[in-house]
């Protein structure tokens, strides 16, 4: 048999539904399920091996080759962009990109520059660039609805999933920037290299979603 294929899955909020996913696909990922403080693990009957990294991380080793495929949400590939492919859309991790500001807060009024918190720069300087509006965006880690309360920030862009955080704290969302699911990437040698194989797991993977 080939050496197994890598495939680096997102910890966290991601984890659960990718595994739901592999074992609806037939496959027993008794060995992810009881990792314990393990990283590295096996499918045997899919002839995979699961990486279980942090998002940005799952695109730096799909990238430099040492994953063949991940698992990732489109927010981490639209910040971090990079040189691979996006095969499928997941569906599962859905939430969206959004512009928030203080609840009744009229954010296009005035003439001065607008200052942005977030911790995605790049997808918030590229909403503002298509826009035409000059900002100033501010990297925050996390927790990013503390930047307006704190008058950090005239506004946030951030992840909105059910609205609960922006809600409990008196913001509201004032523009959609981008939905977000989770895609699943390949390395674009190993989707070269190893052609049939990806391809079998992406009809699959199709056949169920
Ligand atoms: N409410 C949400 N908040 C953040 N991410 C969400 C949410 N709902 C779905 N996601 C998706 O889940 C992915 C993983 O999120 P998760 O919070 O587990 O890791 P993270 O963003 O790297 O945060 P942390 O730095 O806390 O580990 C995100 O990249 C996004 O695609
Ligand atoms: O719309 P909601 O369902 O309330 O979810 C959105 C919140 O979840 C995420 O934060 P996370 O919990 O990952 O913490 P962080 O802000 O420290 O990254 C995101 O940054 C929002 O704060």
């Amino acid at each position: 048999m080939n050496k197994p294929i890598r495939m680096a899955l997102t910890k966290g909020r991601l984890e659960k539904d990718t595994v739901g996913l592999l074992e609806m696909l037939g496959f027993d990922c008794t060995a992810v399920r009881e990792k314990g403080r393990k990283l590295i693990l096996p499918v045997p009957d899919a002839n995979l091996e699961v990486v279980l990294a942090k998002a940005n991380d799952v695109i730096t080793y799909v990238e430099h080759g040492v994953c063949d495929m991940g698992v990732v949400g489109k927010d981490t590939i639209m910040e971090m962009k990079g040189k691979f492919y996006e095969l499928v859309d997941l569906g599962f991790g859905k939430c969206k990109f959004a512009l928030a500001t203080k609840k009744g807060y009229d954010f296009y009024s005035g003439y001065g520059i607008k200052t942005i918190a977030t911790k995605y720069p790049n997808v918030a300087r590229s909403f503002f660039e298509k826009k035409g509006m000059d900002t100033e965006i501010i990297k925050i880690e996390g927790s990013v609805e503390l930047a307006p309360l704190l008058e950090l920030a005239d506004g946030i862009v951030d992840i909105v999933e059910t609205g609960t955080t922006l809600k409990e704290n008196g913001l509201e969302v004032i523009e959609d920037v981008a939905p977000i699911s989770a895609r699943l990437i390949a390395n674009t040698v190993s989707l070269k290299m190893r052609h049939a194989e990806i391809d079998r797991l992406i009809t699959l993977i199709e056949e169920n979603l």
